[in-house]
């Protein structure tokens, strides 16, 4: 039996004119004669859509979404209010995509954990192919033999624990170069810190050492494909911020041509950037290659190095693997371990500056384990279960991923009794999983005593808390971040006195968010430091 739904189609037909229209006004969209036809064709296609197909289920799926609606600029907390409204399982149509939002811990075991098999593909965006060498990375790769063959290689080469524990002086002495960099610049001139700045030179000179073997790529200078940090990190925020947008071609592919957001060019841009700075990686890594094999040493040092060897060498894999591919993989590692550590660091700061006496219980916690004369070393870590419930809770009401990277049906399925078509796309609201009132009693405060005792874990087995999704398209560089976010946060709080600047109040200091791939601050944190351990291990040097 089929169903049929009318969503008050008079206000829903004026509302979603003016709601399309409005994004398409753009600079690329001058020619009034163009803006008549697109007003034309939109219309005929908002009168298709106003009559929509109901799969049968116990009640009428809530059809309440058109592109706009969701396009605003923090479409989590504007989903997680309809939510709120037409329940934790929400169709919608993006143009003439069904999309669905799910919010609850429940809807999303069952598209993770039950169905999972059906869910593990990605939609086709134009950032898989534009910014990712046409879905060569894991990331957006559609399920199929390339994304098995490259999970693989992340799984049982890259993220071993015993490859993770052979780059664990490269982490400690970035570590410490980080903390002393901190000191430097806070108690020398006595003014605040940007806090973010240093957290994402930090992760970025590990990853960097880790995947290309080196952190002078980043010299800038002249050089072809050489770039400076700071033009870097600003090449990954667009990266971030681009493969998180709600682009109107991906949703409505009859629109696509007109890239009416100017989207596609940017894409486009940074796509050249990055194979700049690719090609210049790989000119190097070629180069020392060839001298190491003329010294008979073929030991691979970094995880560039690794890729490389596997194109030279197709008789080791199953599937085609070129250079693309290990573009688009050394693009992932080096983005997926950066800004995503850095961005949950800053904001368990930005909460603990709120709430100084939850810092002296950290502090507490560390002078009692550690005491005051080393550094916390990750081994530590399983001895500190106060910053471990300060990172869960930091990950439940600030998760990187607002939505988990979307998922898209295989085939059609049923789930919670809806029927649902292969081809739509699934976001899972991780934002909203963590301020459910009926998991979390208030789910507004952050409080990191609620994990204290409790078995709910970050890896992907406790569906309330989703910080790195579950399934097979997990974060498969999980516990690389958690080693990065938990050491750096302990030894922050266990290095210093932090308090807010001089007239700023807990209650004055602006949690707003700035949506995308990653969700970070829209202000950066800025505190005043000063040491709480002996100057001597600012400046010992480490092993
Ligand atoms: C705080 C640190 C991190 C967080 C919060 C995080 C979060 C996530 C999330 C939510 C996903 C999507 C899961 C899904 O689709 O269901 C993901 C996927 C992914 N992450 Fe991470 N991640 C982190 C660190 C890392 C690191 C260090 C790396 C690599 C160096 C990495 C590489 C990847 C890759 C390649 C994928 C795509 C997996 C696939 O589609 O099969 N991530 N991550």
């Amino acid at each position: 039996m089929e169903y049929y739904y009318y969503y008050s189609p008079l206000s829903s037909l004026i509302s979603s004119c003016s709601n399309i229209i409005t994004p398409l006004i753009s600079p690329y969209l001058l020619s009034i004669p163009i803006l008549a036809l697109i007003i034309i064709i939109t219309t005929t296609n908002i009168i298709n859509n106003l009559k929509l197909k109901l799969p049968p289920g116990p009640k009428p799926w809530p059809i309440i979404g058109n592109l706009h609606q969701i396009s605003r600029h923090l479409p989590h907390q504007s989903l997680h209010k309809l939510s709120q409204t037409h329940g934790p399982l929400m169709l919608l149509h993006f143009g003439s995509s069904p999309v669905i939002i799910a919010s609850s811990s429940l809807a999303a075991k069952h598209f993770l954990k039950t169905h999972d098999h059906i869910f593990a593909s990605r939609p086709q965006t134009a950032a898989g192919k534009y910014t990712t060498y046409n879905y060569s990375n894991i990331t957006w790769a559609p399920y199929g033999p390339y994304w098995r063959q490259g999970r693989k290689i992340y799984l049982t080469h890259l993220f071993t624990p015993k490859r993770l524990q052979s780059f664990h002086h490269i982490r400690v002495q970035e570590r410490h170069a980080f903390l002393c960099r901190l000191l430097e610049e806070g108690n020398t001139n006595s003014k605040p810190v940007v806090v973010r700045q240093h957290l994402c030179r930090f992760t970025l000179s590990v990853i960097s050492r880790i995947v290309l073997g080196s952190r002078e790529y980043f010299g800038g200078g002249g050089e072809e494909g050489v770039v400076g940090e700071e033009e870097f990190q600003e090449m990954l925020d667009e990266l971030f911020e681009l493969n998180g947008v709600v682009n109107v071609g991906d949703w409505i592919p009859w629109l696509g041509f007109l890239d009416l957001q100017g989207y596609v060019k940017r894409m486009k841009a940074l796509s050249k950037r990055f194979d700049g700075f690719f090609e210049h990686v790989f000119r190097e890594h070629r180069e020392r290659r060839r001298r190491r094999r003329n010294d008979g040493d073929c030991v691979s040092e970094d995880m560039v190095d690794f890729l490389l060897d596997l194109v030279d060498d197709p008789n080791s894999l199953d599937v085609n693997f070129t250079y693309d591919g290990v573009k688009g993989f050394t693009q992932d590692l080096i983005a997926g371990g950066t800004d995503t550590s850095a961005t949950t660091v800053e904001w368990a700061m930005s909460e603990l500056l709120k709430q100084p006496h939850l810092i002296a219980k950290a502090s507490e916690e560390l002078d009692r384990v550690i005491g005051r004369e080393r550094w916390v070393e990750e081994s530590d870590i399983p001895n500190l279960p106060y910053l471990d419930a300060i990172i869960k809770e930091t990950m439940r009401l600030h998760p990187v991923a607002v939505f988990l990277a979307p998922h898209l049906a295989l085939q059609d399925c049923k789930v919670q009794s809806y029927n649902i078509k292969k081809g739509t796309a699934v976001f899972i609201n991780t934002w909203s999983i963590g301020r459910d009132p009926s998991i979390w009693d208030s789910p507004e405060e952050f409080i990191p005593e609620r994990f204290i005792g409790k078995e709910i874990d970050v890896r992907g087995q406790s569906f309330e808390l989703l910080p790195f999704g579950s399934g097979r398209r997990m974060c498969p560089g999980y516990s690389l971040g958690l080693k990065m976010i938990a050491s750096s946060l302990a030894n922050l709080l266990h290095g210093f006195n932090w308090r807010l600047p001089q007239g700023v109040k807990p209650q004055d200091v602006d949690m707003e968010e700035v949506y995308g791939l990653a969700t970070v601050r829209k202000f950066p944190i800025v505190a005043l430091l000063e040491p709480r351990l002996p100057l001597h291990l600012f400046t010992t040097t480490t092993h």
